[in-house]
């Protein structure tokens, strides 16, 4: 049986991440980059694109797997009737290549095991050519290749095109595999130790994990979430991908299936905001820099999304060769998205630099100079309709959110000028700007009949996004708008009590046939605004259920199927995990926090 996307565990070495199923098959690995062709795809097709599995002989799904304390180590066991056996999965800090460990170790009796290796380049199309070469096995294909290595050596065949591997352990034997990809013009990858990396690996995990300063409830699930997000960094140049994987669907056999892979400006600035709350500045510190590097040139050009180093061309296509998800087709790679037009991505990015100045992160002249030229160039654009946060296919349209982002904006440029006025520009003009929004998102985002904001100007529809309308300060929270919109979403885009983004009837907004799941962000976002309008009570309740949402270690997808009990779309996804510590934030830290996004303590302007 095809397994369900809970049934998937994250490990990765800050440049790609792999999925380890509980059945200890590897079906997801892009290498050398999160966004390079993937050698397993199992998880998007069958055996034959690709897969590592290291398991009993004859055994199925684990008897139970965690993460070891603070760590992105994983261990999965099996008891069977001959013994119990632990596997242990890292991905080694990089040094020049990227390595998989995996550790096989006799934990009680005596166990039969069984590694059964399938590489497939390219997205799982291309069997490579396989020889044997100084104690490893190899693997090329065109411009990759890959070295496996055991330690002690066990005996390996290959078979149907693949590597195969039997052998037995006994209570405390050890058997090690390394799997190593290097560019095949090159010479033999260096050595690596597995036991050596483990170590290096889990005391690094740990010092980084020390840092956290967040203490209250659920300090666990905040702290994995932070591990996942910290994950989800590509550290060579400090840019964030919004979830590892492409194409894991939003509906099962639906066409809602895209490349999560790149960094959105939107999903890191978020990121970045959970980080900087639990005192991680110097991951903030570089994705300022990359953000610097990325949307240097003409603010007219930004982009909402941008590759790993800031690339910009991200061309979208199908796989073919590739069934899906469950037979959730198309695959696709590449992102249509990064062409349009999402106007909430300015105030995005200026709340976050904003946040990061009050953070401590030193001042640099030329960030000043950025927000001056996003705000000129939002002043030209910001009455002009676009694809919103939910990045529509359908026609542009007057996104409310998007207009309070603007507002945001404006605001976040205002105060900051006030409290520095030793920066230039003209703070009259912004704050001219930060009153017409807000005058016109109150009379034309506003439904007066049934007391709600709106999707967009005029429409009936409702948005999720509108929740985050008095965590922005855009309105105090006890305005009597709020609480109506907060009632509306409740009652009109909750299913079994968790939120979807916006009614996803495919005669609706977002020009797509079939429907979605929860969208699981949003969920934290109604347990925020409940909050924040006072009613903790429930708020309390809806973050428990969310935090019990989370797969066996603790990973959340970007959706949930309350009907089904099952876990959709990309994962894990940066927004669900930045939204866990968001709430937890919001619900138990002393300080408060003010989001990604920033808040306000005086009510909005306007
Ligand atoms: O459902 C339509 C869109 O879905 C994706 O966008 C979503 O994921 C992004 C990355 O996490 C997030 O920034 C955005 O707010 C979400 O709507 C997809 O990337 C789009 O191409 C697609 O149109």
């Amino acid at each position: 049986m095809h397994p369900s996307i809970e049934d998937y565990a994250l490990i990765g070495d800050h440049q790609t991440a792999a999925l380890v199923g509980r059945d200890g098959s590897i079906d997801w690995l892009c290498l050398p980059r999160f966004d390079s062709a993937a050698c397993f795809a199992k998880l998007l097709g069958d055996e034959e694109n690709g897969h590592w599995r290291i398991a009993p002989k004859g055994a199925d799904a684990c008897t139970r797997r965690a993460y070891r304390t603070d760590s992105l180590v994983l261990d999965t066991e099996w008891e069977t009737e001959d013994g119990t056996v632990r596997v242990t999965d890292l991905m080694p800090q990089r040094d020049r290549a990227p390595d998989v460990v995996r550790i096989v170790e006799g934990v009680k009796g005596r166990v039969t095991v069984r590694s059964t290796l399938r590489l497939r380049f390219d997205h799982g199309s291309i069997v490579p050519w396989m020889r044997k070469s100084d104690g490893h096995r190899v693997a090329v294909a065109g411009p990759d290749s890959v070295w496996l290595r055991t330690e002690p050596e066990v005996r390996t065949w290959g078979k149907d095109f693949g590597t195969h591997s039997e052998f037995e352990v006994a209570e405390g034997e050890k058997v090690a595999f390394v799997l190593t990809w290097h560019p095949s013009h090159e010479p033999r990858p260096d050595r690596v130790d597995p036991y050596e990396a483990l170590a290096a690996s889990l005391s690094d995990w740990r010092a980084w994990v020390a840092r956290c300063r967040y203490d209250g409830p659920h300090r666990d699930a905040v702290v994995r979430s932070l591990i996942t997000l910290k994950a989800l960094t590509y550290a060579p140049s400090g840019g964030i991908v919004a979830a590892p994987t492409t194409s894991l669907p939003e509906e099962i056999g639906g066409v809602r299936n895209w490349d999560y892979r790149y960094c959105w400006l939107r999903d890191s600035t978020l990121t970045l905001g959970a980080l900087l709350a639990c005192g991680y500045q110097e991951e903030a510190a570089a994705w300022r820099d990359w953000l610097l590097r990325a949307v240097a040139g003409d603010p007219a050009e930004l982009q909402i999304m941008y590759g790993l180093a800031g690339e910009r061309r991200i061309p979208e296509f199908e796989l073919a060769w590739l069934p899906g998800f469950r037979g959730s087709a198309p695959v696709r790679i590449g992102n249509h998205a990064v062409r349009q037009s999402q106007l909430d991505v300015y105030g995005e990015v200026i709340d976050s630099l904003t946040l990061a100045q009050h953070a401590g992160l030193p001042a640099k002249p030329h960030v000043w100079r950025l927000r001056q030229a996003l705000m000129d160039f939002l002043w030209s654009a910001w009455r002009e309709p676009d694809e919103g946060l939910w990045e529509v296919r359908g026609p542009r349209r007057h996104f409310v959110h998007s207009k309070v982002m603007a507002w945001v904006a404006a605001d976040r440029t205002v105060r900051t000028m006030e409290e520095n006025p030793d920066l230039s520009g003209d703070v009259d003009r912004w704050r001219a700007m930060r009153d017409e929004v807000h005058r016109e998102v109150c009379e034309r985002g506003y439904d007066p009949e049934r007391n709600t904001f709106t999707q967009s100007y005029g429409s009936r529809e409702l948005d999720a996004a509108l929740l985050l309308i008095p965590r922005l300060g855009f309105l105090p929270p006890d305005d009597p708008r709020v609480v109506g919109t907060v009632d509306a979403v409740r009652a009109e885009l909750t299913r079994d009590g968790l939120v979807r983004r916006y009614d996803s009837d495919p005669t609706a907004i977002d020009g797509l046939p079939g429907n979605e799941g929860s969208f699981v962000v949003c969920s934290f976002w109604l347990a925020d605004a409940l909050h924040l309008t006072g009613r903790t009570k429930e708020a309390l309740d809806l973050f428990e259920r969310l935090v019990a949402l989370r797969n066996d270690v603790g990973l959340l997808a970007e959706e949930y199927d309350p009907v089904a009990g099952h876990q959709l779309g990309n994962f894990p996804q940066a927004f669900s995990h930045i939204g866990l510590v968001g709430t937890a934030l919001t619900l138990f830290d002393g300080e408060g926090h003010r989001g990604g996004y920033g808040g306000s303590d005086e009510e909005g302007a306007g």
